[in-house]
């Protein structure tokens, strides 16, 4: 008997890179959409999953995740992982049960792509790529994080305005404008939360005009924990970079710009929205989070590397910063290539998995001597340099990548850190997995500094100056502790939850788990100062998820609390979303003689 692909032989919908027949729906054969990375698309609610060891009875709130997740076929075949729709996982979590809630991000994109049944953006972060309907929209995926803020869950994409998500529901109440306060038209996916004012400090880059311009304007701001703006300053950067996470003390703001460059012109061109440049700097701005001005800013400067996410930061006895965060040698996004290679490379994947990312401590002296220089990208704003270069104080070769800390410590000395962690010297199943979809994160690492590292209490008082940091490059940096997962197994990022009453790093640690023989996932919980005992509990989702990005732990009494002061009479009030354009919008319609919507 025939099979049935032979009745109906299928018809590759790609010609020359390009989306030439949206129906019948399929989606591209590259490593992107396969494996593990193969869309998903689900959407729905699972009560009591399948557990397997024991839920510790402590543990009540809700681990929410995000990942991207393309729900149409791209417009160009060879697109990839970080252009997916963004859509939010919530693990909820008490007296022992598991439930899984997942929804899409509804953003103006999801919902004209829904209309048109098909995808009209084009490639990542390159609006000349879109379908011509589609212009002046705001065209953010809200792939990359999920915060919790005030009782909205808020879905970003750094390329983007944020969205609000109800915590519980997991319905998309809107594109979130802070009350009116942020009109840019960028906006950071790593807002930092300082646990002992209750402020979010936040940024954006490429934050001056309309999002795809180059600009080199940054802007930083804090909201106070009532929801106020109390705190803005824009500042230029030497030349159109990423700057994706960032590091915050009591006093101060680190912003890592990686040398990876946007140019307006490649863009025009259709090519990629950032290009890796191996002869540039990585770049540290420094900024004060009180009361800043544009020229307070330093700006060290570093050999070339690309930077991870930031472990900590904090302040020395000596008023000098430490910042900690893995530095990759080489460019992690395979997919931009530098300027020149017309494509990114084939063993792209393999590539990276054999880069080299330590924890790479680097102390800042704000009070450092600067000069002002000038570059081409910043025309004639002052760049403020300082007159040192930086070179790194301590390097770990923890060879991981998304770092967590117990976030009760953001802004403070922290002991312990925790990590996805590459150990190409472990067996793996390329058999039965094929190449490991999104790195070989195959196993978990828990590292807690060594005493000479830890800089808190009488320790900092004694060791914290700039030439006792700067040692022992060679010696016992801290102590590891590691799981991993088997050969046919890798690790999405961990987050981190408290034990109530616990001291730093007391709790669990919880992380998605890829089996990439199985193409399905499961949820695990370790004691998470005991990783190598294995995981207390494993939730099997019946499944398969898709290749995550960022995830938050929230209390269950934190989305209670709010639930009440956001209801019709509660003490704050239903959520306010944006009720006008971004002011890039308004400007694009005027000068285009049409209307732009809030609300597609
Ligand atoms: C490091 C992650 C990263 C950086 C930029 C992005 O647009 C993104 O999308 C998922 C992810
Ligand atoms: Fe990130």
């Amino acid at each position: 008997m025939a099979h049935i692909h032979d009745l109906a032989p299928s018809i590759y919908p790609y010609t020359n890179n390009r989306l030439t027949s949206p129906t019948p729906v399929q989606f591209p054969r590259t490593a992107a959409f396969s494996s593990m990375n193969k869309p998903s698309r689900f959407e729905g609610d699972i009560l009591s999953l399948e557990v397997t060891g024991t839920i510790p009875s402590d543990i009540k709130g809700t681990f929410f995740r995000v990942q991207p997740d393309h729900r149409f076929p791209p417009l160009f075949e060879d697109d990839i992982h970080f252009n997916g729709d963004g859509s939010v996982t919530a693990i909820r979590i008490a007296d022992g049960h598991a439930d899984l809630r997942q929804r899409y991000v509804h953003t103006e994109r999801f919902k004209l792509e829904t209309r048109a049944r098909r995808s009209l953006f084009g490639r990542y972060r390159n609006p000349w790529t879109d379908h011509e309907s589609v212009r002046g929209v705001i065209r953010t995926a809200s792939n990359t994080n999920v915060v919790f803020w005030r009782g909205v869950l808020l879905a970003m994409k750094e390329d983007g305005p944020p969205y609000a998500m109800d915590p519980v529901t997991l319905e998309t109440l809107g594109r979130y404008d802070f009350e009116g306060q942020i009109k840019s038209p960028t906006f950071t996916a790593h807002p930092k939360f300082d646990p002992a004012t209750g402020e979010m400090v936040c940024f954006a880059y490429e934050a001056g005009g309309d999002g795809s311009d180059g600009s080199v304007d940054v802007a930083v701001w804090t909201f106070d924990r009532d929801g106020k703006k109390t705190e803005e300053c824009w500042y230029k950067a030497p030349f159109a970079g990423m700057i994706h996470d960032c590091g915050i003390t009591e006093n101060w703001v680190v912003l890592p710009l990686t040398p990876l460059k946007m140019d307006v012109e490649r863009l025009k061109r259709g090519g990629n929205k950032f290009a890796w440049d191996p002869n540039e700097d990585q770049w540290y701005g420094v900024v004060p989070r009180k009361g800043a001005k544009p020229e307070d800013i330093i700006w060290f400067r570093a050999d070339n590397g690309f930077h991870g996410h930031v472990a900590g930061c904090y302040e020395l006895p000596s008023g000098e910063i430490a910042l900690d965060l893995t530095v990759a040698d080489g460019n992690v996004f395979f997919f931009f290539p530098p300027d020149g290679g017309n494509s990114a490379p084939p063993d792209g994947v393999a590539k990276r998995n054999r880069l080299s990312s330590p924890t790479t401590r680097w102390i800042f002296d704000p009070r450092a001597k600067k000069s002002s220089i000038r570059t081409a990208a910043a025309g004639d704003a002052d760049i403020w340099v300082a007159d040192e270069r930086v070179t790194p104080a301590v390097r770990w070769e923890t060879n991981g990548e998304f770092s967590r800390i117990d976030d009760r410590y953001t802004t403070k000395p922290y002991r312990h850190f925790w990590q996805a962690v590459v150990d190409p010297s472990r067996p793996y199943d390329f058999e039965k997995c094929g190449p490991p979809a999104g790195g070989l994160f195959n196993c978990l690492g828990h590292y807690t500094w060594s005493d000479e590292h830890y800089h808190a209490g009488d320790a900092a008082q004694k060791n914290g100056t700039r030439d006792e940091v700067a040692v022992e490059h060679e010696g016992k940096v801290g102590v590891e502790d590691v799981y991993f997962a088997g050969p046919t197994m890798t690790f999405q990022e961990p987050t981190f939850i408290p034990r109530e009453g616990g001291g730093e790093g007391e709790g669990y640690l919880i992380a998605l788990l890829n089996h990439l023989d199985q193409l399905r996932n499961d949820v695990v919980i370790f004691d998470a100062q005991h990783l190598n005992k294995g995981p207390l509990a494993v939730i099997h989702l019946p499944l398969k998820l898709k290749l995550g990005l960022h995830g938050n732990w929230v209390d269950q009494r934190d989305i209670d609390d709010w639930k009440q002061r956001r209801a019709e009479d509660g003490d704050v009030g239903p959520v306010k979303v944006a009720t006008e354009p971004l002011p890039w919008q308004k400007k694009w319609a005027e000068v285009n003689g049409v209307e732009v919507k809030v609300d597609v």
